[in-house]
């Protein structure tokens, strides 16, 4: 990227409020050109608040998003934006009456299609049968054609392998490592955490509506640290086998699981207190790590007191291209 070119994805401050339900609260994160960005968190964190205040669908309460430079709450630069961005919604909806066919056709007029014949290889749907036939699985593979026929420079897409068999998540995987190949960046929200690890380059984690984690999956899984299990014939109190380089222990049915840093020597001389059943030794997965976020009770503060609604419709989830 050169100096002049503005990042696909800029985020600072923003923050939305469902009347007085947080719904995203004080985001700031860039996504860089050709980066794979993936939203992490569980239902109700915001993720999909935050694509639709970046989709210009909701009005953000207070901050500032920008897409490929683009201002998302002025109505004139994002109708250009619209152009060079792909959006895959959570729950794709399309008129019910006209067919695949037709789909592609009217969102090709707008913004392009010239992946149109190689997309439909890879992603087939009875292109001749009005969509109300279609299948889950098929709608959402015609939602990935109508996202991506006209090669946009950024993608946007919330969970977008909801509905999708192996084999075509494969494909739809192979497809987002072509993009980074090419520059193109995709962003996508997901509470899938085998698929953030195998595509994804950068992370955010969401939790209640706040960003709590920001980095390379590399990263954070090597933060995860080691993780130790181990069964013994003594019962000793899980504080019994902490030492210097423990990060935590706690026992959970008759076994005790520690998180370590590489202390092997340490966990050597504790453990020969006592006399081993049986041992696992292995690095932090990333489910680990989501539960280390996760793992606690949620709160219930943060929403704000009573103030005035400033919710608004979403206006149709079909792939909107701002006409
Ligand atoms: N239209 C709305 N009106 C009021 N509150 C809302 C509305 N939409 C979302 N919320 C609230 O905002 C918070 C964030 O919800 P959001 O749908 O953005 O989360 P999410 O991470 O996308 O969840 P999921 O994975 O279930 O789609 C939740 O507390 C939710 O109840």
């Amino acid at each position: 990227m050169t100096a002049a070119e503005p990042q696909p994805v800029s985020v600072d401050g923003l923050t939305k409020y469902y009347g007085d339900v947080r719904g995203v609260e004080d985001l700031t994160f860039t996504v860089d050109r050709g980066e794979t960005f993936g939203f992490l968190g569980p239902n109700g964190a915001g993720k999909s608040t935050a694509i639709r205040v970046l989709l210009g669908l909701l009005k953000p309460t207070d901050g500032d998003a920008t897409l490929l430079g683009r201002d998302v709450t002025d109505r004139a630069e994002l109708r250009d934006l619209k152009r060079h961005i792909g959006y895959l919604p959570s729950d794709v909806t399309f008129y019910d009456r006209v067919t695949g066919a037709e789909i592609l056709e009217f969102f090709g007029r707008l913004r392009g299609h010239e992946r149109r014949t190689e997309l439909l290889e890879r992603f087939p749907v009875p292109l001749d049968r009005p969509v109300k036939a279609y299948s889950s699985g098929n709608k959402q593979k015609l939602a990935i054609v109508a996202t991506f026929m006209h090669d946009p420079e950024l993608a946007i897409m919330d969970e977008p392998t909801s509905g999708l068999d192996p084999l075509v998540q494969n494909e739809f995987y192979d497809l987002l490592g072509e993009r980074t190949a090419q520059g193109r960046t995709s962003f996508f929200s997901s509470h899938i955490l085998s698929e953030v690890r195998r595509v994804c380059d950068r992370v955010g984690i969401i939790r209640n509506g706040r960003l709590i984690e920001l980095d390379t999956v590399e990263n954070i899984l090597a933060e995860g640290g080691t993780v130790v299990t181990v069964r013994l014939a003594e019962e000793p109190s899980a504080a019994a086998l902490e030492f210097p380089g423990t990060a935590h222990v706690e026992r959970q049915d008759g076994s005790y699981r520690l998180v370590i840093s590489q202390e092997f020597d340490s966990l050597i001389d504790r453990l020969h207190e006592y006399t081993v059943l049986d041992l696992e030794v292995r690095e932090a997965s990333i489910e680990d790590v989501f539960m280390h976020f996760y793992g606690e009770a949620d709160d219930a503060e943060g929403d704000r007191p009573a103030a005035p609604d400033d919710a608004e419709g979403d206006g149709p989830a079909a792939p909107d291209d701002g006409s």
